[in-house]
């Protein structure tokens, strides 16, 4: 059968397309998923993605390379796996970023269409707030958001805490104005107190609709090209490979796959496709560059009391919680284990944040760092809202199968060092602060003694992680700008019918999370598939 559209990927991008062609397009649609279609139900607790953060069952790891600047560690590169995608297996923050970071994208990068004021009445349309009924926000829409169900002691002593540090606090971050300290809103179902992911929102929406075929467990392998056209793409579905047809190819792989593929069907740096075996059709020198992430970097501290939720997954702690969210839907597990954050700058207290540091109520690392002993404890973690540092996804080898590799790049710009050391020096000075200070017990890192710019380094170099945000590497741009791999309506260049709508597409990170942004940018580049 040949399809209207092909969505390449069943994530927090691909489900708001499929929804939107169908039901306001009235397209034919197949939607082809890596993952499979159904989680485990704790998944859909709110504080059950913490259980599988640490597990592979529905994350992809990619391959990180040993990076140099963080003396030869690769750290952890994870992708959800499985419908719903970033949606389905995140902390469900829900984050929009700065007007100015939408307006950078039109005013430095030619991204016509693009300025805050041509997506936030996407971000208005998909959104169902049960709290904030505010001209910014929507009431009506299928994406839940709520304020936190629970809050522990330590968020409310963060709270207390930061505005005697110089940081108002801020009721809605989603407002224009992300400066202060307040609670983060969340893609949750204030009735049900269950996630909502990209598929709870969207997908219902077109339930039953014999026009969108959704495929789960079909890894797509590469894009069939005819002439200068794209006409559908190969993939594998328990272990047979097929072959799909249709009008217009979107690809919503995400930030790693979707170069990959561009780059498995030609289309990518001439030099590194042909060192692969593979015959350039369209030498596109940015796609998989310009690789950006937040990245993150903790202050941990013990405390003297339980404030948060250090063991509250284990044994009778577990067994309570359980029934406290089965029997009365409440409890610890109605929260992500993230409540609050500061925006800050630590370079002009009134310009927009560069800083976001989170509250995270326990001991909060990576899985590679296996060296520290959790406890009753809070972790601060600083994070760069705009890095400078970019990093690259190349092909491993032209078998797609073969994950791609990833230069995550973090910290390579002395810039984001130095600002990263001025957050960590901001983070620890929470710690000396009423109401947290009574709370703590000891810093444990960097350590109290670690003072010094070079100590700090050290301690970035060790501990930096990703907030999960990667973007940026099938960027759009100007047609003169020869690094953009999209114009502004998110068309490759050089292929007809062929079209990107997840992160790949930013050209700058957003000062934000990404899930609601990319949610945005589908539902808004949709609208472009109306004219063709
Ligand atoms: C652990 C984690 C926590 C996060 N926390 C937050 C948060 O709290 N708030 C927030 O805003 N953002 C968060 N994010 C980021 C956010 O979820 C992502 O930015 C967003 O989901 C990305 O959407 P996307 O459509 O670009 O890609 P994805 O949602 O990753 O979708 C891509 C989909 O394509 C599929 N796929 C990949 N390769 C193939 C292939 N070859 N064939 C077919 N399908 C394929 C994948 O399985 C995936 O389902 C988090 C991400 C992670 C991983």
């Amino acid at each position: 059968m040949t399809y209207d559209t092909i969505i390449v990927g069943g994530g927090s991008s691909g489900c708001v397309t499929a929804m939107r062609l169908v039901r306001d397009l009235g397209q034919h649609v197949l939607m082809l998923e890596a993952g499979p279609a159904r989680m485990n139900p704790i998944m859909h607790m709110p504080a059950g993605y913490m259980k599988y953060l640490a597990k592979d069952t529905y994350l992809t790891m990619h391959r990180m390379e040993r990076q140099p600047q963080l003396d030869g560690r690769a750290t952890i590169v994870p992708q959800g796996r499985v419908l719903g995608g970033g949606s389905s297996v995140n902390a469900m923050v829900y984050m929009r970023g700065q007007p100015a970071d939408y307006d950078n994208w039109a005013d430095n990068y030619g991204a016509e269409g693009w300025r805050y004021a041509d997506i936030l009445p996407h971000f208005i349309a998909m959104e169902g707030n049960a709290d904030l009924d505010t001209p910014v926000h929507g009431t009506a829409g299928p994406l839940k958001v709520t304020r936190p169900l629970y809050t522990c002691e330590m968020t409310r002593a963060f709270l207390e805490a930061l505005p005697s540090l110089g940081e108002p606090l801020n009721p809605d971050f989603n407002s224009g104005r992300q400066r202060g300290v307040g609670l983060m809103q969340g893609t949750m179902d204030r009735v049900t107190k269950r996630r909502c992911s990209a598929v709870d929102a969207f997908l219902p929406l077109v339930r039953g609709d014999e026009r969108l075929t959704i495929t789960t467990e079909a890894i797509v392998t590469r894009l069939v090209i005819e002439g200068n056209r794209c006409t559908g793409v190969d993939y594998v579905e328990g272990g047979r490979t097929q072959r799909a047809s249709a009008a217009t190819v979107i690809l919503a792989a995400g930030t790693y796959v979707t170069p990959k593929l561009l780059m498995l069907s030609g289309i990518g740096p001439a030099d590194h496709l042909l060192r692969h075996g593979i015959k350039p059709r369209v030498d596109l020198p940015g796609v998989g560059e310009n690789l950006q992430d937040h990245c993150e970097v903790p202050v941990i501290a013990a405390s003297n009391g339980r404030y948060g939720y250090f063991g509250q997954d284990k044994g009778w702690n577990m067994i309570r919680n359980g029934l406290d969210y089965l029997l009365r839907k409440r409890g610890p597990v109605t929260t992500t284990g993230v409540e609050a954050c500061v925006f800050t700058n630590p370079d002009d207290p009134q310009a927009d944040a560069s800083l976001k540091i989170y509250c995270v109520p326990t001991v909060y690392l990576d899985r590679d760092i296996t060296d520290v002993t959790a406890c009753d404890g809070v972790t601060f973690t600083t994070c760069l809202l705009r890095p400078k540092s970019r990093g690259t996804v190349r092909l491993h080898s032209a078998d797609p199968l073969e994950p791609p590799v990833v230069d995550g790049g973090f910290l390579k710009h002395p810039e984001d060092i130095r600002l990263m050391i001025a957050g960590l020096r901001f983070a620890r000075s929470f710690l000396d602060t009423s109401p947290i200070k009574e709370k703590i017990s000891h810093e444990m890192l960097p350590g109290a003694d670690k003072v010094s710019d070079a100590d700090l380094h050290a301690h970035c170099k060790r501990m930096v992680k990703t907030n999960y945000h990667p973007v940026g590497t099938a960027r759009m741009g100007r047609d003169d700008d020869p690094m953009a791999v999209l114009d502004s309506q998110l068309r490759v260049r050089g292929v007809e019918g062929l079209r990107v709508f997840d992160c790949s597409v930013m050209p700058e990170i957003v000062s934000a999370n990404t899930n609601a942004p990319v949610m945005a940018i589908a539902h808004r580049a949709v609208e472009w598939l109306k004219t063709g």
